[in-house]
């Protein structure tokens, strides 16, 4: 929007007078019914006669309320003015404006006897497509439930701060209340043109995310904008690690728009296999073979809340609850690209990214240190780790992905049967061995605090592909440089040891099954021995997620198998922060 309406301090907080929809007035009387049909009728001849819908500066005729907002957009006058009227915004009355995109609104300038126009006026407009609740404004006294002097309507809507988005409302005094009631409906029903916008949805919350203040976050920063918008939410309480999993195989999912979960990048990464698990189930898909996956029933919003807020920060470029909480109010859907993992030809999960080598093996540490606080028992991990570097021997092998814009090109089309890339044409397998230090699959970029342009910058959240990002055995100390820069502006993978692919698919086998070592002892300095694992069992860290898999993984990448409410985000706008330990 063009001015500064007040913010409001927490949706309902700052609301100090009652509100209520002018349906919902109820005071019982037999009299009152009847003077409200005779002021219907008086209404009715009102705005036949135009005298309602358009106040006596409004030259245009009046018109019906549109049945949704889509027809009239579609009709072409998405700018003509629906309704004009005078309200007061502030301490001024304002000519006021609402056509299908926006309401404008312009300080009436008083004439003065020199005839002169005095300062030019202001005008400002809120875009309908950010407003997401239109209510009426009482003033009640204290206990009073319903009726109370109307004061006139009020429109909350999300502002742009950078890539935050804010609630903010803009009060339209009128004391009238068949202005007020006709204003209301039309913008009522011009908000129910709007598609995406939630109306029920199922949300998870993990009390244990990060400091245990996700139940909070969701009550306090959530929750109000839900109940603003008329969103029924259905919230669950996880009580253990694979909770919201079971619930989602089982429960019903025909009645929500759409799933949210409160939490870090490990309750996200449960909420979406669930999520995607169960569409397979209800398309009786065979996850026990190679199968084409289909794309999740229902969107889902993260609202961060966790240690690490990878997946959120992709889609919202911040960690910031009121943001999350708008993109899904707002309906702002954005497809994102998952992979399968999957082993022996069977499924272990969906996820986003994953990492072999040290980024699996520092999660692993990390995990049997959980006693520890979150950012203790990383760092702790990460130093013990990068102590004691060693590569992990195996065969890799990609499918490489490579775009043409030839005669001959395919057309690649998602499960929704969208174009998703103009062409592409899939090169052999390509297969490479030998030490590595680590090795990063990820089909989203991974913005993250620690690397504000992402963990795989040259990736895109729904461009079909993934980045594939090898570090072959090095120096600590050139391996320790390759880390440090992705906090930075240079390019942290202009290392000789480091190469990228973009690929549709990866399989990656351990060479070596020896014994187990998680010696991590620091006076074992030799960086060229391989690890060996007796129990056949590699660390991954999967969105952050540990995941124990048996010998060659398989993970392939599959275009907008989910949405995401949220949007694609260039990089992340938090404050960098770079690793205290390294
Ligand atoms: N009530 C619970 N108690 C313990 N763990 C839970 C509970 N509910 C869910 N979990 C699990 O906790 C794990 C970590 O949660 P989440 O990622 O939200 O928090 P986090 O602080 O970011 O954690 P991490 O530091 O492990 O990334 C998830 O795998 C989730 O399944």
């Amino acid at each position: 929007m063009s001015g500064p309406p007040r913010e409001s301090a927490g949706a309902l907080g700052a609301w100090s007078e009652s509100r209520e929809e002018p349906s919902d007035e109820a005071d019982g009387g037999r009299n009152t019914r009847k003077k409200k049909k005779k002021k219907k009728k008086r209404r009715r001849r009102k705005e036949e006669r135009g005298e309602l819908e358009l106040g006596a500066s409004a030259p245009q005729p009046p018109r019906d309320p549109p049945a949704t907002a889509e027809e009239d957009r579609a009709a072409g006058d998405a700018d003509e003015p629906i309704i004009r009227g005078i309200f007061r915004i502030g301490r001024r009355s304002h000519d006021v404006v609402l056509t299908a995109r926006r309401v404008t609104w312009t300080p009436i300038q008083p004439e003065s006897p020199t005839g002169d126009s005095g300062s030019a006026s202001t005008e400002e407009h809120v875009e309908l497509k950010d407003v997401f609740a239109v209510k009426v404004k009482r003033r009640r006294s204290i206990g009073q439930q319903s009726g109370g002097t109307l004061l006139g309507i009020t429109l909350f809507h999300c502002r742009r701060k950078g890539i935050k988005l804010k609630d903010a409302e803009v009060h339209f005094n009128n004391l009238s209340v068949d202005h007020c009631e006709v204003w209301f409906r039309h913008l009522k029903e011009l908000l129910r043109g709007f598609p995406n916008r939630p109306k029920s949805l199922k949300v998870f919350v993990n009390p244990a995310s990060h400091k245990k203040e996700a139940y909070q976050i969701y009550l306090d920063e959530v929750a109000p904008l839900f109940k603003l918008a008329d969103i029924d939410a259905n919230v669950t309480i996880t009580e253990r690690k694979g909770h919201a999993l079971a619930i989602l195989k089982e429960c019903k999912l025909d009645g929500y728009d759409g799933v949210v979960c409160v939490g870090g990048d490990g309750s996200v990464a449960e909420v979406a296999h669930g999520l995607l698990l169960r569409a397979q189930m209800d398309a009786g898909r065979d996850t026990d073979s190679i199968f084409t996956p289909v794309q999740a029933a229902l969107p889902l919003g993260i609202i961060p809340a966790g240690s690490t807020n990878v997946v959120a920060c992709s889609v919202h470029g911040i960690r910031h609850a009121a943001s999350a909480a708008l993109h899904i109010i707002l309906g702002h859907h954005q497809p994102v690209d998952v992979c399968t993992f999957s082993s022996l030809g069977r499924l272990l999960r969906f996820g986003f990214s994953a990492m072999f080598g040290f980024g699996g093996r520092t999660l692993a540490l990390a995990e049997k240190h959980r006693w520890m606080p979150p950012s203790q028992r990383r760092d702790f991990a990460l130093i013990r780790m990068l102590a004691n570097l060693k590569p992990e021997d195996c065969e890799l092998s990609y499918l490489p992905l490579r775009v043409s814009h030839g005669e001959n090109a395919e057309q690649t089309k998602s499960e929704s049967g969208k174009v998703v890339r103009e062409a592409e044409a899939a090169d052999p397998w390509q297969t490479t061995q030998g030490l590595f230090l680590n090795i990063s699959i990820m089909a989203i970029p991974c913005l993250c605090s620690m690397a504000p342009r992402g963990l795989a910058p040259n990736t895109r959240l729904n461009n079909g592909s993934m980045a594939l990002i090898i570090a072959r055995n090095a120096s600590r100390s050139e391996f320790i440089k390759h880390l440090k820069r992705y906090s930075g502006r240079s390019n942290q993978f202009s290392f000789s040891f480091v190469e990228t692919h973009t690929v549709k698919a990866v399989k990656l086998r351990p060479r070596v099954q020896g014994f187990w070592t998680d010696d991590t002892s620091e006076d074992n300095d030799s960086n060229s021995t391989p690890i060996l694992s007796s129990e056949g069992m590699y660390p991954w860290n999967i969105d952050g997620d540990l995941l124990e898999a048996p010998a060659e993984i398989l993970i392939r990448v599959h275009p907008e198998l989910l949405t995401l409410y949220g949007e694609t985000v260039e990089e992340a706008e938090e404050s960098p922060v770079k690793c205290s330990c390294i």
